[in-house]
């Protein structure tokens, strides 16, 4: 802190006010000049995370950076999940006076709309959120597009699942509420998943009344200009819109006035939508890969879009995948259409290269961020646009002739925006010369007279080289003294009598003349009127666009969705995926399913020449709620047990967003939620240790599933003790199956061999193995999923694989063998196994009374 001894000059008192308004973990960049300087604590955190040198100035700490490579480190202060506000200079400085200055921004994670600063094919949520008596209430917003939804349930996990999709930047929660939530039984599991969900995020916090539902509902219909939000089927009294606005009003502080790009308000329900946990999400590796990265991920196999929107059309569509059929076969169907016509979609796909992101330009326009360079792309999206609109009229089919119907052309902005813009356009308005020649009549004067003027000045410069015989004389121009002429020290004597001394310099004495001077303000009137001439056309510009704002914005959401259908398609016709069935029922039938992350995976290590196998195996699945509920899949390790029940699930999910699937033939009974509990988990830091994190995840599965659920189950029980793990993966079994008709879909994969007897005793259960071949005591995977059950680990094998020395596998072999000699009621159940596959009489099986 600035020590309270010293006197505070006028622009540290003008810093400090600034600085007192802003939230706590804001840097303040304080424009001084062509700086924006940091001071006291600002300027040590800001010297640490942007590395830059850390100075002082009378004993104040001081770190600045340059104002033109400022967006660099914003980008960076943000990155750190830090805010940053922006004070700039109102005014021309002026000699001995202090400068007016005012917050122009407050930059955060979840709120800047800069370009820059984002993540072209991410989309940048913020998150405000709350507990009331009546439950959990939610807002979220992406500011960059205007896509805001509210959200209420009784129960947290009615709204977790997809706070974690969401992926939010930045979390909105009422002041001190966390602490209360923490201390209060009601609310304490709450607490735990909203502090889970904050890890690694930027939290902001607003006073507990500006969650008021009232309050908010007035907010919200004002940011829209509506009178009610019965247009948009939200009763007045939704609780989400407490949380609404919240994070209306935390928007307008950071962008210093009104969102103004907000037009639409949608009200997100858990029962419209596929659910999955935040396990599953990570466990699927839908969005990020186990290592954090998106490759390797599903949406990366998903992904061949061409354009930023329609990348994040594709995140949003796998956040939220509906329950809705006829949705899905429309866009199965476009899908379909251009598969169909390979020539055409490649023809979209290099007109949708010169498409830029018309929903983000237009959000920052609307927000009164303005660029010369904004018009310029919507003018070169605009030249796509009659192109991609002939190809799509091409084909027949009534979803895409909607799409079509739904391109608007704009000929008349085209028009406008092709006549007033230059080819090439500066970032900055106040650079000018964005303005066409022949726009307009007082522009093209204003510049006339500047071109004329200097080429007054060149002849001036020439007919004073002559009148005086000075050849090295020399008219130039600074900011400070404006035109002058300068003549070396050795030429003085040649000076004529009606030069006016001005300014001395080392080697020269700078004149001017009064015609001179009066050029010189002739030329810097025209100069600044032409730049203000252009400021005013470029606001007309602008006022043309926004006047088309709304149709832009329809015109990008059809955009999106060709490009995101295209690139389906163009993954399917790659893949060779087909088009799934999908109904009410309660069955899940493939036929040659493949698992899509993988059987990339394996074609790129083919092709980078790395060895191993390059072929994926395609397996069938059979499942139905009411008849082969259960698949138990043993085998032995990396036989391809994971690959085969993720690959189910994920193409699941592939269906349910209405994508085409890697398999030769698939029909989808509509599932309501996936579950999956695979592997150990990344929670072991959250102080969880691994058997817990399973339990946990094992306890939501049944606590939550329903009949129209999918769950997938991987080596359930394997973080405890043999006799432990396996009683308890049996009791699950049998609580999935139930005693009603039907439960939900589920595949289990085991290495508990017992638990293959199930399928005698529970009816809709099945054994399914993946088959491997055993030669010399060798094992060979051939990957492929049969009926039956496996009967051994061949854990020793596969140990040999892996590289263990022989003295250890040898050894292994010879404590296995005396183990299963033992007579524990552990080895009753594989002697059981052992004989019935022999073909042993039944009443000369060893018994165990387990049921
Ligand atoms: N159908 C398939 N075709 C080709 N390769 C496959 C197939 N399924 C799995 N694989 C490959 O086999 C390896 C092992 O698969 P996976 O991890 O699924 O085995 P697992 O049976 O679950 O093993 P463990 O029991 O040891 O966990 C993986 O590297 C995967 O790439």
């Amino acid at each position: 802190m600035t020590s309270p001894a010293k006197k505070l000059t006028p622009m540290m008192q003008q810093y400090l006010e600034v600085k007192s308004k802003l939230p706590p973990n804001t840097l303040l960049l304080f424009r001084l000049g062509d700086f924006y300087e940091m001071f006291d604590d600002d300027a040590r955190v800001g010297a640490d995370v942007l590395g830059i040198t850390l100075t002082q100035r009378n004993g104040q700490p001081m770190a600045g950076i340059p104002y033109h490579a400022a967006d660099g480190y914003i980008q960076k202060t943000l990155k750190a999940g830090m805010k940053v506000a922006i004070c700039e200079q109102m005014e021309t400085p002026k000699p001995g006076q202090l400068v007016k200055r005012s917050l122009s921004r407050i930059l955060t994670p979840g709120t800047t709309l800069e370009d820059q600063h984002l993540d072209a094919g991410r989309n940048q949520y913020l998150l405000a959120c709350n507990w009331t008596k009546r439950g959990l209430s939610a807002a979220w917003l992406d500011l960059t597009t205007g896509d805001f939804q509210i959200a209420a349930s009784p129960a947290i996990n009615g709204l977790i699942n997809v706070f974690h999709a969401l992926d939010p930047r930045e979390i909105i929660l009422p002041e001190e509420a966390l602490e209360k939530w923490r201390a209060e039984d009601d609310t304490a599991e709450w607490s735990e998943e909203i502090e889970r969900l904050l890890q690694g995020r930027t939290d902001s916090t607003m006073m507990p009344w500006q969650f008021d539902p009232r309050d908010g509902a007035r907010l919200v219909m004002e940011t829209l200009g509506v009178m009610n939000l019965d247009g948009f089927g939200i009763a007045l009294d939704h609780p989400g819109l407490g949380p609404a606005g919240a994070l209306l009003a935390y928007a307008a502080e950071n962008l210093c006035s009104k969102p103004e790009n907000i037009r639409r308000i949608r009200e997100y329900r858990s029962s419209d939508t596929l659910q999955m946990d935040p396990s599953t999400l990570r466990n699927l590796e839908i969005f990020r890969a186990s290592q954090g990265t998106r490759k390797g991920s599903l949406i990366e196999a998903m992904d061949a879009t061409t354009t930023a929107p329609g990348a994040r059309l594709l995140e949003q569509v796998l956040m939220e995948p509906p329950l809705d059929i006829a949705e899905l076969k429309r866009r199965q169907s476009c899908v379909g259409e251009f598969l169909s016509a390979p020539g055409l979609a490649s023809e979209l796909q290099e007109y949708l290269r010169g498409v830029r992101d018309l929903p983000r330009i237009v959000g920052r326009l609307r927000n009164g961020l303005r660029n010369p360079r904004e018009p310029g792309a919507i003018r070169q999206t605009l030249h796509q646009l009659p192109h991609i609109k002939a190809v799509i009229e091409q084909f027949d089919s009534p979803e895409l002739t909607k799409l079509a119907a739904d391109l608007n052309l704009f000929p008349e902005l085209l028009e406008l925006l092709d006549s007033a813009l230059n080819d090439s356009l500066p970032n900055q308005i106040q650079d000018g010369g964005f303005i066409a020649d022949g726009f307009d009549a007082e522009l093209d004067r204003l510049r006339d007279l500047n071109r004329n003027s200097r080429q007054w000045i060149a002849d001036f410069e020439a007919a004073e080289i002559k009148r005086t015989g000075i050849k090295s004389l020399k008219v130039k121009f600074n900011n400070a003294f404006g035109y002058f002429i300068e003549v070396r020290k050795s030429n003085l004597e040649l000076v004529p009598d009606d030069y006016i001394r001005k300014q001395t310099v080392t080697n020269a004495e700078r004149f001017y003349t009064p015609d001179l001077k009066e050029k010189e303000r002739e030329i810097l009137h025209a100069d600044e009127k032409a730049i203000a001439r252009e400021e005013s056309l470029f606001a007309d510009i602008l006022a043309a666009v926004l006047e088309n704002a709304d149709s832009l914005e329809q015109t990008a959401h059809c955009l999106s969705e060709i490009d995101l259908f295209v690139g389906w398609a163009q993954i399917a016709r790659e893949w060779n995926y087909s088009r799934p069935e999908i109904d009410e029922s309660s069955a899940t039938e493939i036929e040659g399913g493949r698992h899509p992350v993988v059987e990339q995976m394996m074609r790129e290590q083919r092709q980078k020449g790395i060895p191993g196998e390059h072929d994926f195996v395609p397996n069938d699945t059979f499942l139905s709620a009411d008849e082969a509920q259960i698949s138990i899949i043993t085998g032995p390790n990396m036989a391809g047990k994971s690959t085969y029940i993720r690959q189910v699930a994920l193409i699941t999910l592939m269906a349910q967003v209405g994508s085409w699937v890697p398999a030769a033939q698939c029909r989808i009974g509509l599932v309501d939620r996936i579950f999956s509990r695979v592997g150990a988990s990344d929670e072991l830091s959250q102080g969880n240790s691994t058997f817990m994190v399973e339990m946990n995840e094992t306890a939501n599965i049944l606590n939550n599933a329903t009949d129209r659920s999918l769950i997938i189950l991987d080596e359930i029980g394997r973080g405890t003790s043999t006799y432990d793990g396996l009683s308890i993966a049996w009791a699950v079994v049998e609580h999935l199956h139930g005693h009603g008709a039907q439960g939900p879909r589920t595949l289990f994969a085991t290495h508990y061999h017992e638990l293959t007897q199930i399928e005698g005793e529970l009816v809709r259960t099945r054994n399914y193995c993946v088959a491997v071949k055993e030669w010399n005591d060798q094992i060979i995977f051939v990957r492929q999923v049969q009926r039956g059950a496996a009967d051994r680990s061949y854990g020793i094998q596969v140990a040999r694989l892996a590289g263990l020395p022989d003295t250890v596998i040898n050894r292994a072999k010879v404590i296995l063998s005396r183990l299963e000699d033992d007579d524990s009621s552990h080895n009753i159940l594989r002697k059981r196994m052992r004989a019935r596959k022999d073909g042993t009489p039944e009443k000369d099986i060893p018994q165990l009374e387990l049921f």
